[in-house]
């Protein structure tokens, strides 16, 4: 089996946002999950969640100063690889960028790094639904922001009345055509959106997790879909490729196991996107047997229509396609094969 890299979320957004008031809820929410921070400044990150989690020792307070200025490449990569060192358990890292920080910057070192424990796990662009154009007047950038995002979290939903969300929704929508946007309020997405939760029977003994008392507000969660799809037969790796490649808008994640017909040792696929970045891992499949299982996660996709286009592209005799499979093995990550590739680039 492939080593489980730990997924490095990156949270953006101008001053006031909502990022550390997301981060909040997400610690408050985890469900068993450990999450490393790095923020800035801790002043207003829960603490107590955090050293709940048993995590405080691999907390990384860059001191003052925006996150870009403060670290080069090495800097960041060193922080990182502190906390996604496998001794550390850390399912997931969240990066909050101060309100300053260049998330293209912020994307651009993660995608660089070569730090084998870690992989990208997406850049939320945090937006003040009520503040927008005031930030957009002050900071043109915004638009430079939101095109690179990945998950756009409208927020403050609650202090805009429905045309002014709607205003801004269509903005949005113009500036980062097909990106997930999910609107919330007091940062409450659905932690599931960017980690997965600990197998209970991961936990070992009762923890104080088990003790706190969670965040119950299940319906004030931001709405988006999920998307469990399983084929005995293999997929064809042309067609799931075009699949790929033009995922319906809204879809954010996709993770799971592919099975492409390949011959062969290594021939099972893991799979992880975010946005519009692809990565795939090789590793032998389990002496279960070989099995396709996606899960799929979006904002305002259309359910019936993935799961058919995943459908059509199940095909007994994919083995036989070996240009198709050479094709696919672009996106795979490995030192000695062309490495995992942002869409853009490619
Ligand atoms: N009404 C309302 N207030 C919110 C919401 N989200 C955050 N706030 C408040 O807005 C203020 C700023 O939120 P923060 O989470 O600190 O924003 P931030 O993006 O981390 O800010 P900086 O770190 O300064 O960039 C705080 O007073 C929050 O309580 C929301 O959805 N609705």
């Amino acid at each position: 089996m492939a080593r489980q890299r730990v997924p490095v979320v990156l949270v953006a957004g101008f001053l006031g946002a909502g990022k550390t008031t997301m981060l909040n809820h997400l610690l408050a929410n985890r469900q068993g999950a450990r999450v490393g921070v790095v923020v800035n400044d801790f002043g207003q990150v829960n603490i107590d969640a955090l050293a709940v989690a048993g995590q405080v020792d691999t907390m990384v307070s860059l001191g003052n100063g925006c996150l870009c200025c403060a670290v080069d490449a090495s800097g960041l990569d060193a922080m990182l690889g502190k906390l996604s060192r496998p001794e550390a358990g850390i399912d997931v890292i969240v990066v909050e960028a101060s309100g300053i920080a260049e998330p293209r910057d912020l994307l651009r070192l993660m995608i660089a790094s070569e730090n084998p424990d870690i992989r990208y796990g997406g850049l939320v662009e945090v937006v003040d639904a009520v503040e927008f154009e005031a930030t957009r007047e002050r900071h043109p950038e915004l638009a430079e922001h939101l095109r690179v995002a990945d998950l756009v979290v409208l927020n403050k939903v609650d202090r805009a009345d429905a045309d002014a969300v709607a205003k801004v929704r269509g903005v949005v929508e113009e500036y980062a055509p097909g990106v997930p946007m999910v609107l919330t309020e007091r940062g409450r997405v659905d932690p599931a959106l960017f980690f997965d939760p600990r197998p209970r029977d991961s936990y070992g003994q009762l923890s104080f997790d088990d003790l706190r008392e969670h965040d119950h507000s299940e319906h004030l969660h931001a709405r988006y879909e999920s998307v469990a799809f399983t084929s005995d037969q293999p997929l064809s790796p042309r067609r799931f490729m075009a699949f790929l490649e033009s995922r319906p808008a809204g879809l954010y994640r996709v993770k799971g196991q592919v099975d492409l017909g390949a011959e062969g040792g290594r021939s099972r696929f893991g799979l992880h996107t975010v946005g519009a970045f692809v990565q795939v891992e090789r590793s032998s499949w389990p002496g279960g047997g070989r099995r396709t299982e996606l899960v799929l996660i979006g904002a305002g996709i259309d359910s019936a229509r993935v799961e058919r286009e995943l459908r059509a592209c199940v095909d007994k005799d994919a083995g036989a396609d070996e240009r198709g499979l050479l094709r696919f093995l672009r996106y795979l990550d490995e030192p000695d094969e062309e490495s995992s590739r942002h869409a853009e680039d490619g």
